[in-house]
């Protein structure tokens, strides 16, 4: 009930006062029904077959002044009166199930932009934290069963103000047999519990196992070239047949368990049918159209109430995937970096420097700092490196410098103010970053460039190209800058994806540049152009590049040595070869090496 309560609650802050107008249209629909029902007592008086004894009945002595009118003009008026109700009813029914349809639409949409905008505002450490299958599952498909479970809510309210009209008429037509029907209808609501509680433990089932098969197919289908080259294939589709089956019973059991409780429903409503009609002329002496009456609103009125039974296991089933939505809702609006609509537009200016004082970071309070003690000065507008084993901590600290991680003791500077939250989108703005994975999307070469400035000229565009070497290459795709480049750029090389997202880097035009490992896969004749044109950089542009093979980084300004999350050395690159007890010489030594 109070899962009922928090989606109505949802519902009406979505569609506000819609939901009024809507259950305002059910009740009539109840109401038109109602008196579609009563009105079968004149009409089958009428006709003259039976004497349904009207004018004992209080709620049909309104019909009483039909006895006078003769049969060939008071039954057209009668039928005439039927069929424009009947027509009223479907055309508000119709109505009804349009503006229920799209308030479900709505909703659903509403909550799809409320969790992805959340969502997109977490911090980065949220991301670290959870699985991008599960956020991609919940943003899919237990969003769109939750909106679902709140067509089943708005279906469960329907129903109930539809009972609760037809009860009242019932009980003002024959109180006694209305309880006795309604105490039987109780019971069998009560012992009908426990299919609401498994419908509980189904919907949490269909979660989790959502969860298992989206996670699984996920990472297989970005694996699946280590799958096929290392015959992995039997393995995978053993899982695969093992998650399926589960989720083919677990569907089975719900449709089992659906329609045990309306097997129930329908074997009561004989039994209470009959019970009822024996009890009414036995004990109660009901009169004839007390009978008929009661009967027509029962036999609809118990579909309805197993109708009622049906949404609420539906509801129980989407409580899970509701939860899940919500909860993540709320944890991404505990992690949001900055309150949303408070960031600045415009790109921070970084004129001096920027500072690390005394930093620590870890990415996990039982685990050993990834970073510690770090006291480090970025000049502006020259080239910083950063060295060091695998593992030391460097793109570690490039999170922290972009305010994608936030120091655990310690502070950013920018010009020597520390970084506030609401400075890092525009700190964000003037930075253009290349990560180790850079990202394409499936789409042509222009797109993936325009993407992070859809103002850029096609000279603009030809420029970056040229700047990141790559100009060479798109001209020979099969449609130039029109080419679309697959998957992650599936269809480039690993070189070439390296200076098509380079280009887009640039194309940012940048204050601050940060490329992290992003020319380890160039040889070394496209490698050398980029260092010359980073070279050109320098003096317009903060550079900070992380580097593990050391001839990149022979122009930096300067390079800072990281090892087991500390610094160990820093200072210009010329200075660090020369001392000789020092890691960075012992690297430098170890790769002229490996060359000779
Ligand atoms: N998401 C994460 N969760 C937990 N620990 C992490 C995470 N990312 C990195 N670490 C740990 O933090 C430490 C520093 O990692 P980091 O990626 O900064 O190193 P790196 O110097 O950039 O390494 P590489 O040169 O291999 O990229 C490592 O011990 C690593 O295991």
């Amino acid at each position: 009930m109070k899962s009922i309560l928090y989606f109505l609650k949802q519902i009406h802050s979505y569609s506000g006062k819609i939901i009024y107008i809507n259950l305002t249209a059910m009740a009539s629909i109840g109401l038109l029904e109602g008196v579609a029902i009563l009105l079968l007592v004149p009409l089958i008086s009428m006709s003259g077959v039976i004497d349904l004894g009207i004018d004992t009945i209080p709620l049909l002595q309104v019909f009483s002044f039909m006895e006078n009118i003769p049969a060939s003009v008071g039954l057209p008026i009668i039928l005439i009166f039927y069929v424009f109700l009947v027509v009223g009813q479907n055309i508000v029914k119709r109505q009804l199930t349009v503006k229920n349809t799209s308030i479900q639409q709505g909703f659903l949409r509403y909550m799809r932009v409320e969790t992805y905008r959340s969502l997109l505002h977490a911090n980065w450490s949220f991301f670290i934290k959870h699985r991008k299958s599960d956020l991609i599952n919940i943003l899919t498909g237990e969003i769109a069963r939750s909106s679902a479970g709140a067509y089943s809510v708005l279906q469960f309210i329907a129903s109930l103000g539809f009972s609760f009209i037809q009860i009242t008429l019932a009980f003002v037509l024959s109180p006694s047999i209305t309880t006795f029907v309604l105490l039987c209808g109780l019971v069998l609501i009560f012992f009908n519990r426990k299919f609401l509680k498994r419908s509980l433990a189904l919907g949490s089932r269909n979660y989790e196992l959502g969860r298992e098969y989206l996670g699984g197919i996920t990472d297989q289908v970005n694996g699946i070239k280590d799958i096929k080259s290392n015959t992995l294939e039997a393995s995978r589709i053993e899982w695969f047949e093992s998650v399926t089956e589960k989720m083919e019973a677990e569907q089975v059991e719900y449709t089992r368990l659906k329609s045990t409780s309306q097997l129930y429903y329908k074997i009561a409503s004989a039994v209470l049918i009959a019970a009822f009609i024996y009890f009414a002329l036995m004990l109660f002496q009901a009169q004839a159209a007390q009978l008929l009456l009661i009967i027509a609103i029962f036999s609809r009125l118990w579909p309805t109430v197993a109708g009622i039974q049906a949404s609420m296991e539906q509801i129980a089933t989407t409580i899970p995937s509701f939860k899940a939505v919500i909860s993540l809702q709320n944890e991404c609006r505990q992690s949001a970096e900055f309150e949303i609509g408070s960031e600045n537009k415009h790109a921070l200016q970084v004129n001096y420097q920027i500072q690390c004082e005394n930093v620590f970071f870890r990415y996990n309070s039982q685990t050993q700092y990834a970073l510690e003690s770090i006291d480090l000065t970025i000049p502006a507008n020259q080239m910083t490196a950063f060295v060091g084993r695998s593992g030391a901590g460097k793109s570690t600290l490039i999170d922290i410098l972009m305010g994608l991680n936030k120091p655990e003791k310690g502070q950013v500077l920018i010009d020597g103010r520390p970084l506030r939250s609401d400075q890092l989108t525009s700190l964000r703005r003037a930075i253009s970053y290349v990560p180790q994975d850079p990202f394409l999307f499936n789409t042509t070469v222009r797109e993936n460039l325009e993407l992070v400035n859809g103002k850029a000229t096609e000279g603009e565009i030809w420029e970056a190209l040229e700047f990141s070497s790559a100009a060479e290459f798109v001209q020979k795709l099969p449609n130039g800058l029109d080419t679309v480049i697959g998957d992650r750029g599936v269809k480039l090389s690993g070189g070439e994806r390296q200076r098509l997202v380079l280009a887009r880097a640039i194309l940012r035009n940048p204050s601050i540049l940060v490329l992290d490992e992003a020319t380890s896969a160039l040889d070394t004749e496209n490698e050398a152009k980029i260092q010359g044109a980073l070279e050109r950089l320098k003096g317009r542009m903060t550079i900070i590049v992380i580097a593990h093979r050391l001839s990149t980084i022979k122009n930096a300004d300067k390079v800072v040595v990281l090892e087991e999350g500390r610094i160990i050395q820093e200072g210009a690159f010329a200075k660090l070869s020369v001392e000789k007890k020092g890691v960075f010489s012992h690297l430098l030594r170890h790769q002229l090496e490996a060359i000779q």
